[in-house]
């Protein structure tokens, strides 16, 4: 997606250890117009795909899921939990999942009341690098019986590989930037 890609190279900066700060606008701050602009994209794509639930990840997939969902008939968002809460009653379908930001294991946690079996779920993501995140959500709807019909991502890192293993097996991955390489001296970024 151009205006994405454009936005990256306005307002990202490149980190040491594989790291890109898009903080500005997708992750910290958040822009609402272009998280609209995002659905848009994700509902062309998989148009044809009968989506009953779109399930992300705490915290930073949050909003862009739930501006999604606009697009795709308003069906319900779920985010899976990193931390047990009060909140959380019931039986629930857990995993872990090790976090890319902050750096340790967590655990990865939804009610089972929603998420159910016949659910066809999209994975909404705000990146992509090794895919471990990825790898929790499509664990909890293979316990729960729900099929993934696709994942949508904003920003992949292509170099870290996960995307691919995940195409590899078959997986829908729409990734509306993908970024093949990043360079945190020179600040440049190519685009696949
Ligand atoms: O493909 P992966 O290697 O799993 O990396 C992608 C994940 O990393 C980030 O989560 P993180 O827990 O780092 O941060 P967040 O709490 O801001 O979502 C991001 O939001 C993805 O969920
Ligand atoms: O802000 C972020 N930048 C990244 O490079 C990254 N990789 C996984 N998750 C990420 N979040």
């Amino acid at each position: 997606m151009k205006e994405l890609e454009e936005r990256i190279r306005q307002d990202g900066t490149v980190k040491p250890g594989n790291v890109l700060k898009v903080d500005a606008f997708l992750n910290h701050q958040c822009d609402v117009s272009l998280f609209d602009q995002m659905g848009a994209a994700w509902a062309e794509h998989f148009a044809g795909k009968r989506i009953t639930k779109i399930l992300t990840i705490e915290a930073s997939g949050i909003g862009i899921a739930c501006m999604a969902a606009r697009h795709f008939g308003n069906v319900p968002v779920v985010f899976a939990k990193k931390a047990q809460s009060i909140n959380l009653d019931g039986d629930q379908y857990t995993t872990t999942v090790y976090s890319f930001t902050k750096q340790k294991e967590f655990p990865v946690i939804v009610s089972k009341k929603y998420l159910e079996a016949g659910d066809r779920v999209l994975l909404i993501d705000d990146f992509l690098a090794n895919g471990k995140a990825l790898r929790g959500l499509i664990a909890l709807c293979e316990a729960a019986g729900a099929s993934v019909e696709g994942i949508g991502i904003a920003v992949e890192k292509g170099f870290q590989g996960g995307g691919d293993k995940l195409r590899e097996e078959g997986y829908d991955v729409d990734s509306l930037a993908i970024v093949e390489s990043m360079d945190p001296e020179t600040g440049r970024i190519e685009f696949r």
